[in-house]
């Protein structure tokens, strides 16, 4: 632990930190000697005097450990810590760096919490793959410097912390490819087989698979997939299809999967989204078999796995995603790619109508696009800018049967059905 912790040290100073404040992040670095005026970064701004801050990042060299820690981390510190304590989601990165990408949280400790919070945090950092940074005011209140808990004891290292310029990329991009969108089976698939002991469900996900895929091989008839926010139509639109074109409907991820998708759902991104590309490979091997006898119609595939994961990634405004044409938004080259996406798109206050008049139970990510209107923006700018096959958008505001012809009218134009 130790070792990895030094080494990690080492590059100390070339590390931006981010904090999360009202969904959006603020950034601050370190040196080791202050040079011209202290100026506070403003994440600090709100800070009482007389409060110390902390931060803890996991810094576990296996991803799926390190990610399960610091999914479990958040609700431990929630019902550990006292009120007040401001828990908020941290990160810390080296600019342009792939792969530099540590994720923690940040908390402050009102006066009189003081002790219980470090034999929280001292607890923590002995028994487990984290690394605790703790901050405190000069007395001027003028600067505030960063000393690394695990040694501050016997010879504290101090840095002076110094406000940082906001860089080119929202950090959660440098860790994104492999670890939010995976673009092969076989990357999804090693980190599933990583948690094959403490998800046994995942051994049962991994034996649907079949034993080769050809993303290659030209489907006799097309296949539609239809991809929209949830409660925009797509069942609706997808089982008229089926019946107007004569077609086969699948969905990704498939009926036989439906079983484990409940347990995945509840573990953190990179085991979730592996679990969720592993299912569009298995869509996939259904679509070629059904492909040769019928036009298929897909209800949501690739464009969902990739959009919901980008844009639960990063956070803030739309301008915070990955830059229109970024190596993100590729088609897996071992994918099966459809001859036409359809998205559908709703005014949201329809959506919200639709979701009322249905009244099923929503999943996490369906309850945070009805209250985070930022969230479902990136949802739909992910969508967009997806390519290969890029979404062909169609307004799902008319009525069902007007929709269904819209969309009748674009297959024919472009599969010539
Ligand atoms: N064109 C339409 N006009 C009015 N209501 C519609 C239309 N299409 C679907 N609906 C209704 O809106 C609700 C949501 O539709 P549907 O279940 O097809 O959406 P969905 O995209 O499949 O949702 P989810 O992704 O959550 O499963 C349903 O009650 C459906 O009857
Ligand atoms: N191919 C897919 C299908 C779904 N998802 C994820 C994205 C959302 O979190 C959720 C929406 O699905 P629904 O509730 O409408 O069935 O599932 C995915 O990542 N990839």
């Amino acid at each position: 632990m130790a070792r990895h912790l030094k080494l990690l040290v080492q590059r100390w100073s070339s590390r931006v930190f981010s904090v999360e404040v009202d969904a959006a992040p603020r950034y601050f670095g370190v040196r080791e000697q202050l040079r011209g005026e202290p100026v506070p970064p403003d994440v600090f701004s709100e800070v009482q005097k007389q409060d110390r801050c902390y931060s803890l990042l996991v810094c576990s060299g296996d991803r799926v450990t390190g990610d399960r820690f610091h999914w479990e981390l958040r609700d431990r510190l929630q019902t550990q810590l006292p009120p007040g304590s401001g828990l908020r989601s941290m990160s810390s990165f080296i600019p342009d760096q792939k792969g530099s990408l540590l994720k923690g949280y940040f908390l402050q400790s009102r006066a009189g919490n003081s002790s219980l919070i470090e034999d929280i945090l001292t607890d923590l950092e002995q028994r487990n793959p984290v690394l605790v940074c703790s901050y405190s005011q000069s007395e001027d209140g003028q600067q505030w410097t960063q000393c690394l808990w695990y040694q501050s004891e016997e010879n504290p290292v101090r840095f002076c912390v110094v406000p940082s310029e906001t860089p080119k990329h929202h950090p959660s991009v440098l860790n994104m490819i492999n670890s939010d969108v995976f673009y092969s089976l076989e990357e999804a698939c090693d980190v599933l087989k990583q948690c094959g002991d403490i998800i046994p469900e995942t051994r049962s996900v991994l034996g649907m698979l079949p034993s080769s895929l050809d993303a290659r091989r030209k489907p006799d008839f097309p296949v539609i997939v239809i991809e929209g926010l949830d409660a925009t139509g797509k069942t609706t639109l997808t089982e008229s299809l089926r019946d107007s074109l004569g077609a086969t409907l699948l969905r990704s991820p498939p009926q036989c999967l439906s079983a484990w998708r409940g347990r995945f759902d509840r573990e953190p991104p990179l085991i979730r989204r592996a679990f969720y590309a592993v299912g569009n490979y298995i869509t996939a091997e259904q679509i070629n078999q059904e492909a040769s006898k019928s036009p298929v119609i897909v209800d949501r595939f690739w464009h969902s796995t990739a959009a919901y994961a980008i844009a639960t990634a990063v956070t803030g405004p739309v301008s915070n995603l990955p830059h229109e044409g970024a190596e993100v938004y590729r088609w897996p080259g071992d994918l099966l790619q459809p001859s036409l996406v359809i998205l559908l798109t709703l005014d949201p206050e329809e959506r919200k109508r639709r979701l009322r008049s249905r009244g099923l139970m929503k999943t996490d990510e369906e309850e945070e696009l009805d209250h985070n209107k930022l969230f479902r923006l990136r949802v739909e700018e992910a969508y967009r800018r997806i390519g290969g096959p890029a979404c062909t958008a169609l307004d799902a505001s008319p009525s069902a049967d007007l929709v269904l012809q819209q969309a009748l009218l674009l297959i024919r134009a472009k599969c010539h059905l």
